[in-house]
Order: C-alpha cells, then sequence, then structure tokens
C-alpha cells in the first residue's frame, strides 16, 4: 500500500494535491499557492470529488486570505473576487461552493482563523465519510442478506475523491473489511476514466477484487445476473433526492430499476443543495470537446467534430432506493428500504 496521502491538505502556506491526472502511472504531489493555481488544477480534475472539493473551496479561501490579508476593505474585496471565482470553478459540484461559503463566514477573523476551521473541516472528512459509508454498508446488507456481494460503482468516489475513506468506496471498504464483498464492477467511466484509472488504482492498493468494465457494458452485467447492488456517490443532491452525479449515473439507475436491483446514493451533508427544490435546477457542468475528440492526447474524431460533453446527469429520486449521508437516509425512491 502507497503511503497514505490526502487527496489535499495544507503544507506551509500552500495547498498540496495529489495531482490525480498522472494516476495510475504516476504518484506526484503538486503545490498550489495562489487561487489561480488551484482554479486550474480544479478544472482540469487533478483535484476533484464533491467532498475533496469542498476542502479545496476553504483551503482556497486560506491562500487568498493568506495572501492579501484582512485588515483593509480593499484586502477583504480582494479575497471575496478570488473567493467567488473559486467557487465557479465547476459550477454542479455544490461542495465546492459550500467549502467558500464556510471559509468566507469566518473571514472577518482573520487568514489564521480561516486556516484553521478548513484544516478542521479537513479533520472531520473521514469521521464524516465513515459515517456516511457505514450507513450505506449496513442498508446494501439488509437489502442483500446472506450472500458476499457484487457491487457495480461509477467514477472514483474513494480517498482520491473525498479527503479521506471516501463514500459509495468507503461503504466497498466496509463490505470488504467485513468479508461481505465477492467483487467491485468498476465502470471505466469515460471520458476522463476515473474508475480504470482511480478507482482501480484505490481497489489494487488495497487488495480489494475488482473488474473494470466499459460504461456500456454495465446494462449486460446486470441483466446477466451479475450484480447484486450499484452505489455512487453524488455531486449536488436537490432538496427532494434528486442527484446530480458522473454522466452515465441516470442510465445506471434506469436498468437497476429494470432489474430490481438497490441502487444506492452515498453523499455527506455538505452535497445536499436545499436551496434547489428539485433535479430541475441542477447546473450541469459542460466540458470541453477534446475529451471526446481525443484519446490520450491523440485525435480519434474528425477535426470539425461536434460533440456533447456533460460532466453529470441527474438522476430523479424516483429511481433511487436510497440518498444515504452520514445521518442515516436522507431520501428513499424505489419503495421501502428495510
Ligand atoms: C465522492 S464525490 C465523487 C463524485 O465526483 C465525481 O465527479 P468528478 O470526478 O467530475 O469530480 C463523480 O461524480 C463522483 O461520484
Amino acid at each position: 500500500m502507497c503511503r497514505v496521502v490526502r487527496a489535499i491538505d495544507w503544507d506551509s502556506g500552500a495547498v498540496v494535491i495529489i495531482d490525480q491526472t498522472l494516476l495510475p502511472g504516476r504518484f506526484s504531489t503538486v503545490r498550489l499557492e495562489t487561487v489561480d493555481e488551484l482554479i486550474g488544477a480544479i478544472r482540469r480534475l487533478a483535484v476533484r470529488g464533491a467532498p475533496a472539493l469542498g476542502a479545496a473551496g476553504a483551503l482556497g479561501v486560506a491562500l487568498a486570505a493568506g495572501r492579501h490579508g484582512t485588515e483593509t476593505p480593499e484586502a477583504l474585496a480582494t479575497v471575496r473576487a478570488e473567493a467567488g471565482r473559486l467557487a465557479r470553478a465547476r459550477p454542479t459540484a455544490v461542495n465546492l461552493r459550500h467549502g467558500v461559503e464556510r471559509a468566507l463566514a469566518v473571514l472577518e477573523h482573520g487568514p489564521e482563523a480561516v486556516l484553521a476551521d478548513a484544516l478542521a473541516m479537513l479533520d472531520t472528512d473521514e469521521r464524516i465519510n465513515r459515517a456516511a459509508s457505514r450507513h450505506a454498508a449496513d442498508l446494501l446488507l439488509r437489502l442483500c442478506p446472506g450472500r458476499r456481494l457484487r457491487v457495480l460503482t461509477h467514477c472514483n468516489t474513494g480517498r482520491l475523491a473525498t479527503v479521506a475513506w471516501g463514500t459509495a468506496l468507503g461503504a466497498i471498504r466496509h463490505l470488504h473489511a467485513e468479508g461481505r464483498l465477492e467483487v467491485v464492477l468498476a465502470d471505466e467511466t469515460r471520458p476522463l476514466l476515473q474508475g480504470s484509472r482511480l478507482t482501480a488504482w484505490e481497489l489494487a492498493d488495497e487488495g480489494i477484487p475488482y473488474r473494470v468494465l466499459p460504461d456500456s457494458a454495465a446494462a449486460s452485467a446486470m441483466a446477466r445476473g451479475m450484480v447484486d447492488c450499484v452505489v455512487v456517490g453524488a455531486d449536488r443532491i436537490a432538496a427532494n433526492g434528486d442527484t446530480a452525479n458522473k454522466i452515465g449515473t441516470y442510465g445506471l439507475a434506469v436498468v437497476a430499476a429494470r432489474h430490481d436491483l438497490p441502487f444506492v446514493v452515498v453523499a455527506t451533508e455538505s452535497t445536499v443543495d436545499r436551496s434547489v427544490p428539485d433535479g430541475a435546477g441542477i447546473v450541469v457542468e459542460e466540458r470541453a470537446p477534446e475529451e471526446i475528440t481525443h484519446f490520450a492526447g491523440t485525435r480519434v474524431a474528425p477535426e470539425g467534430t461536434a460533440v456533447f460533453n456533460p460532466a453529470f446527469d441527474v438522476t430523479p429520486v424516483a429511481l433511487v432506493t436510497a440518498v444515504v449521508t452520514e445521518n442515516g437516509v436522507l431520501a428513499e425512491g424505489r419503495g421501502q428500504t428495510p
């Protein structure tokens, strides 16, 4: 197992991240000393995942406050302007905005207070993720009694997407630790391959059995009886439980419902946006065409190819067995959970 380094941390006046664009081939950390550098890292998904982005939001405000100070109205205005740009770096992931807002709430108390609060957030992240994923694992065991589970998951929701442990992948870690996991079926998760690059890297590092599959094979795997349940993360959850998550999640929910398989969303309360009544109000990030027209830097689609490249989709809560957070079941869709 590699030395457990947090996906995002603070060191001597800089935000330090694992550069996830280089995994699994190269494990490398990057020091980010300005908000603009942090925004760039967020936009290219060097740091990613809802809870990790929440930490990035809070630590980014600490960077700005430390760099500009908070003594004068002009300094405060500069910090707030940088914080606003940071919060907009990825529009769907509400944790990023929540992390920025949390930090701005203590800005008047000075840079040290902002940093102390952000570091406290880092330290509580693992406890929160372990609690949310514990509730999810217990639910999965109630829904699928008596056997070791074959769990299909999408994207990456582990310690690379959070500060520690993970949400959906955290539930898988609990199941594995208790001998209740047979295999993880990890969608590769095009176009950026968070599944085959990052989830596979985390699972291999811990000796957790897994198979990677094309996103397009997930429906067939469920139809062929290879899957007991589906567990995914979230990037924004509306007040009614509608969930925005990595593109492809909605299709998994439809097929899971078709085959009457449990479909469980694991998230933290910080990913719930109660200002949005339902999924219709969730802004979905559109990403660059090159993510589709190129593969590993090589053009694979003709010049001039138009693309549709949303980073997320929205799953109606009616298709979800349960949305689970550190407080337990937040919302239920398809019938009562036992
Ligand atoms: C534990 S939150 C992980 C969540 O974030 C991912 O999106 P991205 O890789 O673009 O940051 C994906 O939607 C995961 O479910």
